[in-house]
């Protein structure tokens, strides 16, 4: 079997979708010899004898019968090729093809990331990168991918190597406490839109976002499916999820669409539970809709109900959907109940599952008095010659 420094390797490094150029990018001892194969330069300059930093125009062709392609080649290194191409899926595809045929191995742009990256953490950032829906988020990401994370995760082993068990898990429980953030980096929070039928719960929807998304009537039991629409409050990416009214009824396709809804109750991070200002019946809510884990009581159409005497309490906010009154106020709320903590610049956050569980499992051994099994754990995490953090799980 060949190691990583013996083989040569090549990736598309551009989306496979409609696009002016794709990149393909070869490295390896290999990279150049094979892509000579290939590859007729306009001058008849081979790319073994031009030099690193050398870009050529030519033609790459397989053989007499293939048309080839007009293309560029950046000879960046002596092991290192860069080949752009016309955009979209076959160009690039008809290279890997014809760089595998002479025994190139093929990945994909993750592996090529990864195979450059120090440590897997690093590694396992920048594959998360693309993932993260706003600039909030991937700031944070970029963090990690710059190493936040792993200079933690050594410090902790560095902690555990001195016999400073209590600081390695307190270390370690810090990082544990950002974990729920840190998975929103890449998936959004979900915000679930839910109440009685006809309080508002589409008009909100649509108000918050700030375009049409879902049908308003005047009419109990319009929204049937659970409809979602993505949007970012405070550069936090959130998706809200509009349900159907949650009643007593007869109707086959409503109970389909309040069934759903309750659905969605279970996957919120927090759901917004809708009155109506002009018929306020508390006690009659759906006891679906009563002692969720997280939830923020909104009184709707306040513009039609001048005298309503709120709750002070702060768990009850007041909004109207047609004028806009209190909706800054409710994403404030919303924010402030999803992001109560906000990481610092450089702050090392773990942001995936099995990054959690590892720190998890290593919390688990030093508590058990195993502190070595606890580093291996750890230097498991950076180690790209161990499965990766995502194999672990
Ligand atoms: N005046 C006023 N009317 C509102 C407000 N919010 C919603 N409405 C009206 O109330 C009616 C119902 O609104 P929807 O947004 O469809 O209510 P819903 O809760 O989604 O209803 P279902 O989908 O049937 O459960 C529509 O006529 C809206 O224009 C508000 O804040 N003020
Ligand atoms: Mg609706």
């Amino acid at each position: 079997m060949s190691t990583d420094s013996e083989k040569t390797f090549a990736a598309v490094l551009t989306p496979p979708a409609r696009g002016a150029i794709a990149t393909v990018a070869v490295r390896g001892p290999a990279a150049v010899e094979w892509s000579d194969r290939f590859f007729t330069s306009l001058s008849k300059t081979p790319l073994c004898q031009a030099k690193a930093g050398r870009i050529l125009v030519g033609n790459w062709q397989a053989s007499d019968e293939d048309l080839g392609e007009e293309l560029v080649v950046a000879k960046l290194a002596s092991d290192y090729i860069e080949i752009h191409c016309h955009g979209g899926v076959q160009a690039s595809r008809r290279i890997t093809r014809h760089l595998e045929s002479v025994g190139c191995e093929i990945g994909t742009w993750q592996d090529w990331t990864r195979q450059k990256a120090p440590d897997a953490i690093v590694a396992e950032a920048q594959a998360a990168l693309p993932e993260a829906a706003t600039k909030q988020a991937a700031l944070h990401l970029l963090d990690q991918a710059q190493g936040a994370l792993s200079r933690e995760v050594v410090a902790i082993i560095a902690a555990i190597e001195a016999a400073n068990f209590e600081i390695a898990d307190q270390q370690i429980a810090q990082l544990l406490q950002l974990g729920p953030f840190g998975l929103h980096l890449t998936r959004p929070w979900s915000v679930v839109l839910a109440g009685p039928p006809n309080v508002g719960k589409s008009s909100l929807l649509n108000k918050m976002i700030g375009y049409d998304r879902a049908i308003v009537l005047d009419m109990p039991g319009t929204t049937r499916d659970v409809l979602h629409a993505t949007t970012a409050l405070d550069g936090w990416p959130v998706q809200f999820s509009d349900t159907a009214g949650i009643r007593q009824s007869d109707d086959v396709l409503e109970q389909a669409g309040i069934l759903k809804a309750k659905g969605a109750l279970q996957q919120a991070d927090l759901v917004l539970v809708l009155h109506d200002a002009t018929n306020l019946r508390p006690h009659e809510l759906d006891d679906s809709l009563k002692e969720l884990p997280a939830a923020v009581h909104v009184v709707n159409k306040i513009d039609l109900a001048t005298d309503l005497a709120l709750p002070t309490s702060g768990e009850m906010l007041a909004t109207s959907a047609v004028t806009g009154q209190g909706v800054p106020e409710l994403i404030s709320a919303i924010v402030d109940h999803l992001v109560p903590v906000r990481p610092g610049e450089g702050q090392a956050i773990p942001f995936t599952l099995t990054l959690i569980e590892v720190l998890k499992q290593a919390q688990q051994f030093l508590q058990n008095q195993q502190p070595d099994a606890a580093r291996q754990r750890l230097s498991d995490l950076l180690s790209k010659t161990s499965p990766s953090p995502a194999d672990i799980a």
